[in-house]
């Protein structure tokens, strides 16, 4: 189910909006814009849908356009033209043009936004800033704190609720931040750069964080990053803007595999491919393997030879004719160092070039990729080379 779309939404800062729209339909830059009517183009022609339950990162560089579109969601920004539908139950609601009462009603009961400032009041304790939302509704106190204590301990902070503000590092702060934002009933979370005053460590381990609570609680999170790695690492879908404009929109997979234009392409050259790149984008197919008779040859070396059954299910895997390897399973909820040294693993396609060279680490052999029991291909040293070339080259390319 939907739970936010955008529709062809313009927003024009200036009062010269009349003047500006003409231009804005005939393609004119930020610029173009700017010089003939005085106004500032925000965002230009967005429509993306965001389904329940999908973090979808709005990413670009400083300007293009991120906060505009993001606040369009909660009518912190009034809507030039188009509209922003945001789901209210069974009903989608469009704020762009909704009268106050409504947008009222979104605010405090359907969208929850978290600031990069962290924006916590000073004078109240950490769990008055969580309790904060719950408050404002109404909430009696009890029933406020139970719901406070159970967020506080989601992001380990239980232990610091009677403390402010000051007495708590930024990473700790913004953690306070997201208990307030996952203490709201709101469906819908907006966020603004949350983490990106952090260091980078921290970081990483908020993101990390983001995630499970994410998994556990199926909000949807519309989240604003300037950072691709970061939104690769978070993002179910993410949307590129350039100048107001969204360039491209699609799955990180598809981002890093097929760049829209130059601009995106620059962003990709500079991410790690390593958590984003599939085993099944790097790997050689089964119909591209060497053959010697009913084998499957799996490197350069004629070394690991691989006999199937009819079905396409591995059956023996050997080293140099001589040694048969230990054909292991893995399905990636097991950790990696529990498997053992120089067997074959067999994983999903689905995982990443990150655990596909985890393995090869761990057993010292090519890892083997099938679906739903059927060898599909194979990625070793050399798939793993091709994938950390492609990224220089398009890094060189970008150039
Ligand atoms: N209230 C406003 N009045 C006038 N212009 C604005 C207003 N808000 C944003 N803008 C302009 O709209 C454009 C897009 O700004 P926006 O803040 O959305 O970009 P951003 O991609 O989020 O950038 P950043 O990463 O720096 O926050 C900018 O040129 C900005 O100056």
């Amino acid at each position: 189910m939907t739970a936010v779309e955008f529709k062809n939404v313009d927003i024009v800062f200036g009062d010269n909006q009349q003047e500006a729209i003409p231009m804005v339909d005939a393609g004119k830059t930020r610029e173009e814009i700017l010089e003939k009517t005085g106004c500032v183009l925000g965002v230009a022609g967005g429509s993306i849908k965001i389904e329940e339950g999908e973090i979808c990162v709005l990413m670009g560089l400083s300007g293009s356009g991120k906060s505009t579109l993001l606040r369009a969601v909660n009518g912190l920004n009034k809507v030039t033209r188009g509209e922003v539908l945001v789901r209210d139950g069974d009903n989608l609601v469009d704020v762009a043009s909704c009268d106050e009462k409504t947008l009222r009603h979104m605010r405090m009961e359907r969208v929850s936004m978290v600031f990069q400032q962290f924006a916590l009041l000073p004078w109240r304790t950490v769990s008055e800033n969580v309790g904060l939302g719950l408050e404002l509704k109404g909430m009696p106190k009890a029933e406020r704190e139970a719901i406070v204590e159970e967020k506080l301990k989601m992001v380990s902070l239980d232990q610091w609720k009677d403390k402010y503000a000051h007495e708590l590092s930024g990473g700790m702060q913004q953690r306070v931040g997201l208990a307030r934002a996952f203490a709201t009933d709101a469906d819908i979370l907006l966020m603004d750069e949350p983490f990106s005053a952090l260091d980078p460590l921290i970081r990483d381990h908020l993101q990390d964080e983001l995630l499970e609570l994410q998994r556990n609680l199926k909000k949807t999170i519309v989240f604003v990053s300037h950072d691709l790695d970061e939104a690769l690492k978070i993002g179910s879908h993410i949307a590129i803007m350039e100048g107001g404009r969204i360039v491209q929109y699609g799955e990180p997979e598809e981002i890093v595999l097929n760049p829209a234009n130059e601009y995106v392409a620059e962003f990709v050259a500079h991410m790690n491919p390593l958590n984003v790149l599939r085993c099944a984008s790097l790997m050689t197919s089964v119909s591209d393997l060497r053959k010697d008779g009913d084998r499957l040859i799996l490197d350069k070396y004629d070394a690991f030879k691989v006999t199937v059954d009819g079905k396409g299910a591995v059956q023996k895997v050997t080293f140099e004719e001589k040694e048969e390897l230990p054909v292991i399973t893995f399905e990636g909820d097991q950790p990696i160092d529990s498997v053992p040294d120089s067997s074959i693993v067999v994983t999903s396609p689905d995982f990443t070039m990150k655990r596909a060279i985890e393995l090869r680490q761990a057993t010292g052999n090519p890892v083997l990729l099938a679906e739903n029991g059927v060898l599909v291909g194979v990625v070793g040293d050399e798939e793993i080379y091709k994938g950390i070339l492609r990224q220089s080259s398009i890094a060189d390319a970008a150039e």
